[in-house]
């Protein structure tokens, strides 16, 4: 039998902030190997990606996605034992990663070992893990799917596993997702004397003014199946060491979290426009560079949902409502290829200082992906 807690921290041991695999995906494409699933790394302008697959090309497949990487732990002085170590205690794992989603890939990829060699079913199952899903994402899974098509690959259907429970197992299934765009704002203005501002132009003055506006009313109310959008600064810069000169330049960063009131063309005009009635009226050009990560998305309830959801509820005793609240995920790339739904852990520590996971959750979300294949090949 395969430990999923035990992959977990080992997953945690290999240092993988992104951009950096850290050992992790050669990890598992070492165990994967060894369980008899074909094994391709899909790497692609320097990312690693992990495409693996048990049975028959062509056949009904079932996928699952997850992601190795991590974000940075910040200070690991503030950590209660260290980010990397893996360190496990009272049945607790610490370290980053624990539920954003090293367990997760852990918990899908100890289920399908033993799925497979215990019961091998009538059918596939492929596994596609990426080493970018918490940076730009543009040579992740998106590059597994690329690459897939062009060998005709596919799966039916696909579960993400990243974390979709806010605080207990079975609360909460993800059917969708919001989208994501990250603004950086350029400030120009004219350097000068702070005491002769007359002379000077201060790009902070004008792009404080933008970023205020920006945050002062919410985007919308939400929507049926949305969360209101969200707007945060992530990001205010000038480098200015000098408390006595106005800096000719300044730069900001937004983060925006859209439902289906926007898309990122919508959001980008509206920025645009924004910036460009401040910068006439201030003389600080304030221009604008758009990274639109995903747009927001719905999927359709359907059998794989239903089946996601079933299962959940046998196993937990609670029916998880349907959900597309939180952040981003690969599921918004999976979608243009099969019906997805995301299942995992629960997530409150992700992205924290001290994240840590439960090893008896570990264990239950093992059982609920290996009931999961049960039934879809049933
Ligand atoms: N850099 C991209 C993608 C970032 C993806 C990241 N996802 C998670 O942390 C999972 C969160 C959840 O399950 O709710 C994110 O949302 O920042 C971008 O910024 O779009
Ligand atoms: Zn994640
Ligand atoms: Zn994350």
């Amino acid at each position: 039998m395969t430990d999923a807690a035990d992959l977990t921290a080992r997953l945690i041991r290999c240092p993988s902030v992104t951009p950096d695999e850290g050992g992790a995906l050669t990890l598992l494409a070492d165990m994967l190997t060894a369980a008899g699933f074909e094994v391709t790394r899909v790497d692609r302008g320097g990312t690693p990606n992990l495409f693996a697959r048990w049975g028959p090309k062509g056949a009904r497949t079932l996928g699952f996605n997850g992601h190795t990487d991590v974000v940075p732990p910040g200070d690991p002085g503030s950590w209660t034992h260290p980010p990397f170590s893996g360190h496990v205690k009272d049945g607790t794992i610490w370290g980053r990663g624990a539920t954003d989603m090293k367990s997760g890939v852990a918990a899908f990829v100890a289920a399908s070992i033993d799925f497979v060699t215990e019961t091998p079913p009538d059918g596939a199952v492929i596994l596609t893990i990426t080493g970018d899903e918490e940076g730009p994402s543009r040579d992740g899974t998106i590059a597994i799917l690329d690459w897939m098509e062009t060998q005709g690959e596919r799966m039916d259907a696909c579960i993400v596993g990243e974390p979709s429970n806010p605080t207990r197992m079975g609360e909460m299934m993800k059917t969708g997702r919001r989208g994501s765009a990250t603004f950086r704002i350029r400030a120009t203005g004219v350097q000068g004397h702070v005491a002769y501002p007359h002379r000077a132009k201060n790009p902070l003055h004008a792009l404080t003014r933008f970023l205020a506006d920006l945050i002062a009313a919410p985007l919308d109310q939400g929507t049926e199946h949305f969360d209101p959008s969200g707007v945060q600064i992530t990001s205010v810069d000038c480098g200015n060491p000098a408390s006595n000169v106005v800096p000719e330049t300044a730069r900001a960063v937004v983060n925006i979290r859209f439902n289906d009131l926007h898309s990122g063309e919508s959001l980008t005009q509206d920025l645009t426009r924004r910036a460009r009635a401040i910068g006439d009226e201030t003389g600080v050009a304030l221009d604008i560079e758009a990274d639109i990560s995903g747009e927001a998305f719905l999927t359709e309830p359907g059998p794989f949902v239903d089946l996601v959801r079933d299962v959940v509820a046998r196993e937990t005793g609670q029916v998880p409502v349907l959900s597309t609240s939180g952040g981003t995920s690969d599921a918004r790339f999976v979608k243009d290829h099969c019906p997805v739904v995301e299942f995992g852990l629960v997530g409150r520590f992700m992205h924290q200082v001290d994240e840590r996971v439960p090893v008896a959750q570990i264990h239950q979300l093992k059982t609920i992906y290996q009931r999961i294949l049960e039934r879809f090949f049933e």
